[in-house]
């Protein structure tokens, strides 16, 4: 009896916890003759926080902007919720509650802020016209979420600073987010406390709205303070992969600093 309660609250506790969200299998790319991806594999559950940590040109912007719908792999297959789907553009990807922080494309400078945080989701009434009132309203609320001084919303982006121009990119995905957030170094650029701010925005949305978030870094103590796990990419593979719980960022930095002494003299 005993047994027949409890085995579906296990299962219960499992699914809720863990189950898979994305599964890349295999995914390779190219750009003419630089292979960028070479047989990528990795798995992103619902409610953690998976960081992916690599040094420059390792190709960690490569795979999220495959898994974004902003290219196109020419090897190998994203599993989105158990099914194979293959994005023609950004759009498809945000249709399934796909979005993204890019390292670079971070906002329209001739815009405001708050025209930025609903660009390609814009609010507008039965005759398409822009419900101004109500964007500035969420933008605001997108905005305090993360906790990052910010002038007002009608403010354009050309006259924000680096750091506020990154908020307003977090805001936005952060906001729209609605399974899957993609974050590419979206720190680069910020102060030690509002670095902070963003990782715990991460963690938050991973635990209390249950979203699986990939956190791109090449920082090992963000990766470490971001995530439940990590993967580590080099030269286009995820070349190891560790729960938080079994390493430290001293192990990390080890391994890594070991691998990349490692690989620079293989290439002399
Ligand atoms: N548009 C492109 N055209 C040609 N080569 C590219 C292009 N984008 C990336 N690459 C190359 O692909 C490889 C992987 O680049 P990618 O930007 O994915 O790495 P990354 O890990 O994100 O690096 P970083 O941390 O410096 O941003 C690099 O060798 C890079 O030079």
């Amino acid at each position: 009896m005993l047994i027949k309660i409890l085995i579906p609250i296990i299962t219960q506790g499992v699914n809720m916890v863990g189950e898979e969200l994305l599964r890349v299998v295999d995914v390779w790319k190219s750009y003419g003759t630089v292979v960028a991806l070479r047989g990528v594999n990795m798995v992103v559950r619902r409610g953690e926080v998976v960081a992916l940590l690599g040094d420059n040109g390792a190709g960690k912007s490569t795979l999220i902007k495959i898994i974004s719908g902003y290219l196109r792999p020419d090897r190998g297959q994203l599993i989105f919720e158990g099914k194979p789907v293959r994005f023609k553009s950004p759009l498809d990807a945000k249709a399934l509650g796909i979005e993204v922080v890019h390292q670079d494309l971070a906002v329209i400078l001739d815009l405001p802020v708050y025209r930025n945080i609903f660009l390609t989701h814009e609010v507008t009434n039965k005759l398409g016209f822009l419900k101004d009132d109500i964007m500035k309203e969420e933008a605001k609320k997108a905005l305090d979420a993360i906790g990052i001084t910010m002038p007002p919303v009608d403010t354009k982006a050309e006259a924000l600073s680096g750091g506020q121009r990154q908020a307003t990119a977090v805001a936005r995905a952060t906001y729209f987010a609605k399974k899957l957030l993609l974050m590419d170094e979206p720190t680069a650029g910020l102060g030690v406390v509002e670095s902070k701010k963003v990782i715990n925005i991460a963690k938050k949305y991973a635990k209390e709205l249950n979203l699986g978030v990939i956190f791109v870094t090449p920082n090992i103590f963000q990766a470490y303070e971001a995530a439940d796990r990590i993967y580590y990419m080099e030269q286009g593979k995820i070349v190891f992969e560790k729960y938080k719980e079994e390493t430290s960022p001293k192990e990390l930095t080890d391994i890594i600093t070991n691998r990349i002494i490692e690989l620079r003299g293989r290439k002399r």
